[in-house]
């Protein structure tokens, strides 16, 4: 965590009508480096990036990007801002083909040399640029997604289980990218996979009951006695 916070979160509360699911969480995310947030199912890990991401309003905290106060701010500023957000269940387009999930990427950026980057960086993705989504694999779909965010240019990118329903097969290829994207940008990584997790990531944040329950950098965090504790089912 040398670089200076480009996301700093204090405090922060937010839930579902009156139904509280986070209770003031703090956490800071470099500018470059990936933060990992662990939890069992549950523990408010979605929420937290469903609130950062502006979809759903904070009840209580600040929310500061790149040094901006941007807790009232809609979902779409933010994104101008420079977040960028794949969700759980990565919202691709199955009736569309790669490349036109890809360009919906690109909407913001006119220029379409991101596109020959993310077809570097995901190979795969390359050969299938004419099929429906529909017909890729779990993994297949998650580089679509993790692709079409990056297309975006963000300076922080949020990513919700990118591993969940990936043969294990794939995992390794989707770690050794999200590596190559936290030397460029800022990540929060939510993760089941708590080795993949704690590999990738710097620094760990473990959620408990919608509070931050333990933190530190992720070697502390993978040898703490806490860290099942937090996670045991
Ligand atoms: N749309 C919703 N409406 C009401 N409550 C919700 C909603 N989504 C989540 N919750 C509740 O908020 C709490 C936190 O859920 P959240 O999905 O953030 O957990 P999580 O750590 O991401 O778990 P998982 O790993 O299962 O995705 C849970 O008690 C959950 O039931």
């Amino acid at each position: 965590m040398s670089d200076a916070a480009f996301l700093d979160v204090a405090g922060l509360s937010a839930g579902y009508g009156r139904s509280q699911a986070l209770f003031a969480v703090s956490l800071k995310v470099p500018a470059r480096g990936a933060v990992a947030v662990l939890g069992r199912n549950g523990a408010g890990k979605s929420t937290l990036l469903k609130a950062l991401f502006g979809e759903l309003p904070p009840m209580a905290g600040t929310i500061h990007l790149d040094g901006a106060a941007v807790e009232g701010e809609r979902a779409e500023q933010r994104v101008r801002r420079g977040i960028g957000y794949v969700p759980q269940e990565h919202a691709i387009f199955t009736k569309l083909t790669v490349r036109e999930n890809l360009l919906l990427g690109c909407v913001r950026q006119p220029d379409r040399s991101g596109m020959d980057y993310v077809l570097d960086f995901f190979p795969k993705l390359a050969q299938r640029l004419q099929q429906t989504a529909g017909t890729l694999s779990g993994g297949e779909r998650k580089m679509l997604a993790i692709g079409r965010a990056v297309l975006g240019r963000p300076r922080l990118l949020m990513l919700d289980e990118p591993t969940e329903g990936v043969w294990v097969g794939v995992i390794e290829e989707i770690a050794g990218r999200l590596k190559q994207l936290s030397r460029e940008m800022a990540l929060i990584l939510v993760e089941q996979h708590i080795e993949l997790a704690l590999e990738v990531a710097s620094h760990a944040y473990v959620m408990d009951r919608g509070h931050v329950a333990l933190e530190g950098p992720a070697a502390s965090v993978r040898s703490d006695p806490r860290l099942m504790h937090h996670l045991a089912p």
